[in-house]
């Protein structure tokens, strides 16, 4: 495959490369010869291996692209896909990263920071970039940021100069402000009697920032698309002569960019990004955004300052509107009232006292469990050190993990002398979190995390036939909820030895549930993004296995149902006991309790378990007919209902449950014991209809794929994408119960599990003409004709923007596949042609990373005299192509080379 040996060839080339002579058998055109095969395949072939982090690109011209495995072998790691030069690439180890360091402190605007850097490092001086957000919310500071990073990165010399303009100190006199931007001739206008440069002659080699761009009027705009698009600057009263400067560009504001800049100002710009105001931001950043102030204070009153945890919760829970501006102001003056305080004390102890009185009301206290030791800062101090700091949910964790691991140390590392014990810890650190910290807490997080959670345990009950019930799925969700607030270092464990050996034993121990808390973990890590470590599998699966709450299903389910507080409560679990299993499920109905309600409640647990084993309800008393007729054939399991239930009758049919008997024999058995009425029926063939999705290598990607299939159907699809673990589908047994439970449609994924009757699509396939048909067959049944059609393009769209994420760096992804949408639709209307799905995909990843390439201004090199023919042989195709691509003309203020329109005809029609 081509592919492959593109991988291959540039490894054996990497072997024997001269960084300073990186000749053409690294640029796509050379590959391509060295191969024989076509340019734009080649090309494609490389920017999917740099996407998947095979190749290493350099972006000088042409590109080059470099085997990052050899070349780490033999040189250095590199941490990046892109580099813009040859000397990043050899700098990339002496760098000292400050946007970096920024991202770690405001974790929220990490892509924010990322896209600024690939702005920020392209070719010739960069792309020009524009930062909104409210006042305050760190614009300006960003582009000092910035500016350092262009320094440090040798992007601009040291000597360059750096030159703000704040163009809102001009907002009644436009003319002033293009004039000091831009300069005058003398005599432009009365009062010039000489030459003025301007701030652009001013700041050329080096940054200017315009500072609230917004008060530029058009004509001002204007004069800004002449330096844009050409490079040159032409003073007020100078028509003819433009001076050329070298300029990077920052640009700032606080207005909503729709209504206040010219659109063909704002389709120069293509990087544009939005810092949040502080109520936006999580109150973990608050806080590191709070520790970054109090050091750079520290700084200036050159004394230690300690602060008690009651005035950090306040200035982290103070949301001002002049955001950090404001907050840096409240730090300022709390220390200053301090000092004034304490004028000859050689620290200084920052207390609510000293809080402005704007803090004191405007700040949101919530009283927090513990209290920590008083936070330090001296000159040594650096935030990063403590951004690490424990908060007081830290604190407890960490605190029963000491806990944990020292008891399991006394026991000797043996977890059979310490098992009680242990589960005592875990069980307490749960029920702590649970009780006493968020309980009474109405946080939409924390509703997330449990919504969340509780999809993903009906994922796993699905794809592995295993259950968790009970609170179990509340406080692992609050245990989730505190545990990604933390940043848990594992090397701040001092037990290090402790931990490992008993993670092993957990392991050993607890096989089955470990295997699920695996499960669960990566489920989490996918969906959640939360990054979980080796700690939270002690504390999973000791939990987990302390409730035995993870059930096998498979049995047949059974729930009492009785009147007052606490009767089903309470024969459940003496059966329980008495089995020492668990085999029934209690629902009280307290007088006040309507019997509808009751009935929702056992309809929502048949939906929540696996009921398809049946499911024998027993109740206390009332007429049978009654109460089965609360569920008209909304239950879709086998239901028997006994009556006038006992301890003794409950424990026969838990018993039997056990002991697998049939539903008829348990009926017939709890019959013979008392006599009592039963009632046993079978609900109406009517399964849900699913498609199923499934990984070789495992259920996140299978979670993923559902996911975007799911993406694609409208929002009243009565078909359910469920997620199914790959081994599992193998399992005879189990696809048997899902075959019961499921009318299952088809199979997608990445491997055939090879299921007799059912139908399956290659993920890599589903796109392909005969996918597509397969697909459409699935659908055809419960979706109309123009529904199916949605469902396709949605798919296509989809699954480009998958791709295109992770090829472009600075459009904004989802934008550009709009856009491309648009130019698709036009491309069919106007050649009156319907593109297959596959072509379409390849358009859209094509045209997304050709957008890209044209504002970097890339070109790419097709031989001229074969441009030149092919340009007249196909002029009219070449010529609707173009007028198809007006809306990404627009939009990106691009132009559309004949050689690039060349490529997208032999797309669409194969020419040669
Ligand atoms: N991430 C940050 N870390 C530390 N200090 C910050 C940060 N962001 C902003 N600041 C400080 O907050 C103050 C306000 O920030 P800045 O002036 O950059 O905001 P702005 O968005 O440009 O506001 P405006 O629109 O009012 O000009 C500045 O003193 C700046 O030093």
């Amino acid at each position: 495959m081509l592919k492959n040996d593109v991988l291959a060839y540039l490894k054996k080339q990497t072997k024997t490369l001269d960084l300073d002579h990186l000749d053409k058998r690294f640029t796509a055109g050379g590959i391509a010869q060295a191969l024989n095969a076509k340019r734009n395949t080649v090309s494609l072939y490389l920017n999917q291996l740099t996407n998947e982090h095979k190749l290493v690109k350099v972006q000088t011209r042409p590109v080059r692209f470099i085997h990052r495995a050899q070349f780490e072998k033999s040189n250095y790691a590199l941490k990046k896909d892109t580099y813009a030069t040859v000397a990043q690439l050899e700098q990339e180890n002496n760098n000292q990263d400050i946007l970096k360091s920024f991202a770690q402190i405001n974790p929220s605007l990490k892509e924010s920071v990322e896209r600024v850097r690939a702005a920020v490092l392209y070719p010739n001086n960069g792309l020009p970039l524009l930062i909104t957000g409210e006042s305050g919310t760190g614009k300006s500071y960003l582009v000092g940021l910035i500016n350092r990073f262009c320094r440090t990165n040798k992007l601009i010399k040291t000597t360059a100069p750096f030159v703000t303009v704040n163009c809102a100190q001009y907002a009644d006199n436009p003319e002033l402000l293009t004039s000091n931007l831009f300069g005058y001739k003398k005599g432009a206008f009365t009062g010039a009697d000489q030459d003025h440069d301007g701030a652009f002659v001013e700041a050329n080699g080096g940054i200017l920032f315009l500072d609230e761009v917004h008060r530029l009027g058009p004509k001002g705009q204007e004069k800004l698309f002449t330096y844009l698009d050409q490079g040159l600057v032409y003073p007020v009263g100078e028509t003819s002569h433009g001076k050329r400067v070298s300029v990077r560009l920052c640009f700032a504001t606080t207005e909503e960019v729709e209504n206040n800049f010219l659109t063909t100002f704002m389709r120069r710009i293509p990087v544009k990004i939005s810092l949040p105001p502080l109520s936006q931001r999580s109150r973990e950043e608050r806080l590191n955004l709070i520790y970054t102030l109090l050091c750079n204070e520290q700084r200036e009153i050159a004394k230690p300052i300690i602060v008690s945890d009651q005035v950090l919760e306040m200035l982290a829970n103070y949301l001002p509107v002049g955001n950090i501006g404001d907050l840096k102001n409240a730090v300022k003056l709390t220390i200053a009232r301090a000092n004034a305080d304490a004028k000859k004390a050689n620290k200084l102890t920052l207390t609510a006292y000293n809080l402005p009185v704007d803090v004191l009301m405007r700040s949101k206290t919530e009283s927090y469990l513990s209290a920590k030791k008083p936070l330090q800062i001296t000159d040594e101090t650096e935030p990063a050190d403590l951004i690490a700091r424990s908060f007081p949910e830290k604190k407890i964790f960490l605190h029963s993990l000491e806990r944990l691991l020292t008891t399991y140390e006394q026991s000797n590392n043996h977890l059979p002398n310490c098992e009680s014990k242990l589960k005592q810890i875990v069980y307490q650190l749960f029920d702590t979190l649970l009780f006493e910290k968020n309980a009474s807490k109405q946080l939409p997080l924390l509703s997330y995390v449990i919504e969340r959670l509780k999809h993903l345990f009906e994922q796993l009950q699905n794809a592995y036939q295993l259950q968790v019930s009970g609170n179990a799925i509340y406080a692992i969700s609050y245990y989730l909820f505190e545990r990604q607030k933390i940043q848990w270092n594992i090397d701040e464990v001092r037990q290090k030895n402790a931990l490992h050996s008993l993670y092993q034993e957990v392991r050993q121990r607890y096989p089955e549930v470990y295997a699920y808390v695996g499960k669960l973990l990566l489920l989490i890590k996918n969906n959640l993004e939360i990054e979980l470590n080796e700690v939270d599998y002690i504390f999973l699966s000791i939990y987990l296995n302390k409730l035995e709450i993870i059930t096998k299903t498979g049995l047949i389910k059974a729930i009492v149902l009785a009147h007052g507080y606490a009767t089903a409560g309470s024969i459940a679990n003496v059966v329980n006991r008495l089995l020492n299993a668990h085999t029934l499920d209690a629902f009280d109905m307290p007088i006040n309790v309507s019997t509808q309600q009751i009935a929702n409640k056992i309809i929502d647990y048949s939906e929540n378990n696996d009921v398809s084993h049946g499911l024998i309800i027993l109740v206390d008393m009332g007429s049978l007919q009654e109460i089965e007729k609360l569920f008209p054939r909304q239950l879709d399991a086998p239901l028997l209902l006994i009556n006038n239930v006992s301890t003794s009758l409950a424990l026969t049919v838990g018993e039997s449950i056990l002991q697998k008997r049939s539903f008829r024999e348990i009926g017939q058995l709890a019959q013979q014991k008392s006599k009592i009425e039963i009632k046993l029926t079978y609900p109406a063939k009517r399964r849900q209809q699913v498609i199923l999705t499934t990984c070789y290598s495992g259920i996140g990607t299978a979670t993923h794929v559902a996911r975007l299939l799911e993406r694609c159907m409208p929002s009243s699809s009565k078909i359910k994408i469920i997620p199914y673990d790959y081994q599992a589908l193998k399992d005879p047994h189990k696809i048997k119960v899902v075959n019961k439970m499921y009318d299952v449609i088809g199979i997608v994924g990445t491997e055939n599990p090879e299921i007799p009757g059912l139908d399956f699509i290659h993920l890599e396939k589903i796109l392909s003409d005969k996918g597509t048909a397969k697909l459409q067959k699935w659908l055809t049944k419960s979706f109309t004709v123009p529904e199916i059609k949605l469902i396709m393009n949605n798919l296509v769209k989809n699954f480009s923007l998958e791709r295109t994420i992770n090829m472009v760096t600075i459009l904004d992804a989802p934008k550009v596949i709009e856009n491309i949408t648009i130019f698709l639709q036009e491309l069919e209307r106007r050649f009156s042609i319907s593109l297959s799905n596959q072509k379409k995909f390849t358009l859209y990843v094509h045209i997304s990373y050709l957008i890209e390439r044209l504002i970097r201004k890339e070109k790419n090199d097709l031989d001229p005299e074969y441009a030149k023919t092919y340009a007249h042989k196909y002029a009219t195709d070449l010529k609707i192509i173009k007028a198809a691509f007006s809306v990404i003309i627009d939009n990106y203020n691009v132009k559309i080379p004949v050689s690039e329109l060349i490529y997208i005809d032999q797309i669409i029609f194969n020419h040669q």
